[in-house]
């Protein structure tokens, strides 16, 4: 199977190229150069061109904050450019796999998030991750939106790669213990795209927004004093309310994803990010 990647020097498409071949799928990915999101048409056309059997959309404009005051660009880039790609893999008839976020949600329930339980972005960055989905969904092609949360890998721009810098010149750290979600690994979503792909070619009515995180639910700061308990490091991590640690865009308090349903449709099972974190920091 041949499958076109938007996005080649993230966590999830670094992760994408080197798992396919692993699975005997070939990945071509596309980095800014040959394929500038800011340029939806230019997308949609590279796919139109394409003699690929599958889409994934791994590339995005992830940077939270700076969205806020930036939106036009993350609009284009998170929302105008998947929808693009959708309605062109729509019209070729192969499957579309969009990679999406908890932070579409308002983060106020109490328990993990369902995939159709209501929206409603905090932020500019969640706002048009969002559009992006309704986008996809609305371009009637056979498609995925795989939405993870607090992505990590050993190299990319991280919470595990940051609280390892802070490190670094800190031997205390206040991190909030008020946001809790599933560190998820980029290797591991990278698997559950690949297999969707492979899943959707044959069995189209499996379209739908599925949900995807690492196990089990943490806060931030409890993450943080996991990475540490890991690398061996001496931080002190004192838990903070999200209040007293202010940012540019609001985060969601209750980022927890009920995967039930891709384990259902897909067989795919939540990975322990314990495990991955230990494994990740040992190989490094
Ligand atoms: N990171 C996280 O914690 C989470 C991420 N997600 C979602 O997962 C997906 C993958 O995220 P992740 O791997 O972490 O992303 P990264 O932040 O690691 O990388 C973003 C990628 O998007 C590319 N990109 C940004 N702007 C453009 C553009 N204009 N044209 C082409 N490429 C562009 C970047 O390329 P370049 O290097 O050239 O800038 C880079 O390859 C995204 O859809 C994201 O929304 C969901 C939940 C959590
Ligand atoms: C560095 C630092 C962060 N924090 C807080 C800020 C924030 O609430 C939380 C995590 O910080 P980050 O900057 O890693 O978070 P953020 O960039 O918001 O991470 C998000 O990225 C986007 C792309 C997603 O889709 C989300 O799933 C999520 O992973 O930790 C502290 O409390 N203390 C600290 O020293
Ligand atoms: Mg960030």
């Amino acid at each position: 199977m041949k499958v076109l990647v938007f996005g080649k020097t993230g966590q999830v498409a670094r992760a994408l190229i080197e798992a396919g071949p692993t699975v005997g799928m070939q990945i071509t990915a596309l980095g800014r150069d040959a394929a500038d999101l800011t340029n939806p048409a230019a997308c949609a056309a590279i796919i139109a061109a394409s003699d690929c059997d599958a889409v994934i959309n791994a590339a995005a404009y992830t940077a939270v904050d700076a969205a806020e005051t930036d939106e036009a660009t993350a609009r284009m880039i998170n929302a105008d450019a998947p929808a693009a790609m959708a309605q062109a893999c729509a019209a070729k008839g192969i499957p579309f796999v969009h990679v999406s976020t908890d932070y579409v949600f308002d983060g106020t329930e109490g328990k993990p998030w369902q995939p159709d339980d209501p929206a409603g972005p905090l932020g500019a960055y969640g706002r048009t991750k969002l559009a992006g989905e309704e986008g996809v969904a609305a371009a009637g092609g056979t498609f995925a939106i795989l939405r993870t949360a607090w992505v990590f890998d050993a190299a990319g721009k991280n919470f595990v790669t940051t609280m390892l810098r802070l490190s670094e010149t800190r031997d205390a750290l206040c991190v909030v213990g008020d946001q809790f979600g599933g560190p998820t690994p980029a290797t591991a979503i990278a698997d559950a795209c690949l297999l969707i792909a492979k899943t959707l070619a044959k069995d189209p009515s499996a379209s739908g927004t599925y949900h995807f995180s690492g196990a089990p639910d943490v806060s931030w700061a409890d993450f943080a004093r996991a990475i540490f308990n890991i690398a061996g490091r001496d931080v002190k991590i004192t838990d903070i309310p999200t209040a007293d640690y202010p940012t540019p865009a609001k985060r969601p308090s209750n980022s927890r994803l009920d995967c039930s349903s891709t384990k259902s449709t897909f067989g795919i099972t939540q990975p322990d990010w314990h495990t991955a974190l230990a494994k990740m920091l040992t190989q490094a």
